[in-house]
């Protein structure tokens, strides 16, 4: 299946390009990162919205939730975002000056198991701005973050997306690229990944 084939391992030999993607491992140390996993699956008012697609409707194969000031469009549907609470502040306020930006708003996707995934996107809609920049903080399972040019075959980047990383989506990464979480063939434990973003 191409979903599943499309990339081989990511190679560590190809350097990012850092004009897009800035990494930073182990952000949050392991202790932290399992006691913010265990608190954000417990605490977030998870959802499991439903798309629709070719006239069915199917349901997103992971569970989402919507925090911030503002309220903000995604696949075609308003979301109404619950306030902050204050781990997500402390959470934003340790990522932002590595960022260099402030944000007002996160997503945040619970991967429950090796099905969940998230198909090939750009976050390019109208309130995020031409080149946003959007922060995102992983916690548990590792999985593979994969890239590719929207025009250009053939320029891919995959990356693992360790445990307490944030990796700085930026440049015109949301504008010429896209992204994707695939499923994976292999068992994979519960991950948790915020993008924090500032709306217009
Ligand atoms: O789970 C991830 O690492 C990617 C999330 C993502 O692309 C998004 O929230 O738009
Ligand atoms: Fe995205």
């Amino acid at each position: 299946m191409e979903q599943l084939s499309f990339f081989e391992q990511p190679r560590p030999d190809i350097l990012l390009p850092e004009e897009l993607l800035d990494y930073h491992p182990q952000l949050f140390d392991a202790a932290e990162s399992a006691q913010l996993l265990q608190l954000l699956i417990g605490t977030i008012d998870w959802e499991q919205e439903e798309i629709k697609m070719f006239g069915k409707v199917l349901k997103t194969p992971r569970l989402t939730a919507w925090y911030g000031d503002r309220h903000y469009t995604y696949s075609g549907i308003k979301h109404y975002p619950a306030p902050w609470t204050n781990e997500l502040l402390a959470i934003k306020q340790r990522i932002e000056p590595i960022a260099g930006t402030q944000f007002n708003s996160v997503l945040l996707n619970y991967y429950r198991d090796a099905s969940d995934s998230m198909a090939w996107h750009s976050d390019d809609e109208h309130e995020l701005g031409k080149n946003p920049v959007i922060a995102s903080v992983s916690f548990g399972q590792e999985r593979r973050f994969d890239i590719r040019h929207k025009h250009e075959k053939g320029r891919k980047y995959a990356i693992q997306l360790e445990n307490g990383s944030l990796l700085v989506m930026k440049g015109d990464l949301q504008h010429n690229w896209e992204h994707r979480i695939a499923k994976s063939t292999r068992a994979m434990k519960a991950r948790i990944n915020l993008t924090f973003r500032s709306i217009n």
